[in-house]
């Protein structure tokens, strides 16, 4: 994570940018390039989500692009939910990290370790789903173990003891249940959170940061995707929740 780690101490900034493009290839083409241009300046992270860019013609054409275009200081998560045996696993990271040239990924851990640690490479970043932001989430991540906790603090301390293993490992939590975040983040007090949520899906920002900041006011990724493509104005879109972020952390420059 120190990528992650340099940048956020060098912006002053926990904003994850989403990129969810949607609209005609022309539209879409530009508005990448405006909504990257606009809004690195207050960036920590940049989050194309792969589903996004598959469902176009030359996606992922568009998609290698899009990264070229995020300047080379701000990690780029990509967003696939990956989730298969090892042997597929190491295929899917050989795109994300060789074809599309992304720091870090998003993966589903359903079916266990092996799908997860053939992301965890040296200088990479892998966000473990644990506990997410749709409301059905519940139907899955809250169902009781016999041995104790839900099958979401599983994730999060199966993520916690990868990352002890291999570094590199953090979660997805989010921002819709600020109950939730505290218990993330009682779990595992060290690593870093993707908190998408905030914006389209209505999730209070202060609560979920009072509820996952680190001791060291650092820790999340506060992601947004829709909130930002479709501001009149991006960059003081993302200027604004910056500042909304940075008045509930202490200034670190
Ligand atoms: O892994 C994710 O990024 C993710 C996890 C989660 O629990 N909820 C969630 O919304 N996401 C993604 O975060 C983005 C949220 O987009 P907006 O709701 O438009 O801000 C989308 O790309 C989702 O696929």
């Amino acid at each position: 994570m120190e990528k992650l780690t340099q940048r956020v101490q060098y912006a002053n900034c926990l904003l994850c940018v989403g990129l969810d493009p949607v609209g005609d290839d022309a539209q879409v083409a530009r508005r990448l390039a405006e909504v990257i241009d606009q809004t690195s300046e207050y960036a920590a992270a940049f989050k194309p989500n792969l589903a996004f860019f598959l469902s176009r013609e030359d996606g992922v054409k568009l998609l290698r692009e899009t990264v070229q275009r995020i300047p080379e200081s701000i990690p780029v998560i990509l967003d696939g939910k990956f989730g298969d045996i090892a042997n597929t696993a190491d295929h899917y990271a050989k795109f994300a990290y060789d074809i599309v040239g992304a720091d870090g990924v998003t993966v589903n851990p359903y079916m266990g370790d092996d799908a997860i640690v053939p992301f965890a490479r040296p200088g990479k970043m892998v966000f473990v789903l644990a506990k997410t932001s749709n409301k059905p989430a519940h139907s899955l991540q809250d169902v009781a173990l016999t041995r104790g906790g839900s099958l979401s603090d599983c994730a999060a301390t199966i993520a916690r003891k990868l990352d002890e293993q291999h570094g590199g490992i953090g979660l997805v939590v989010g921002a819709t249940n600020a109950e939730a975040v505290a218990r993330m983040r009682r779990l595992t007090p060290e690593q870093w959170f993707l908190v998408p949520g905030v914006g389209a899906q209505g999730g209070d920002l202060q609560a979920t940061l009072k509820a996952g900041l680190r001791a060291d006011g650092s820790g999340l990724l506060i992601n947004t995707s829709r909130a930002l493509w479709q501001a009149a104005d991006a960059d003081l879109a993302a200027r604004e929740l910056v500042a909304q972020i940075n008045q509930f952390r202490p200034v670190s420059v």
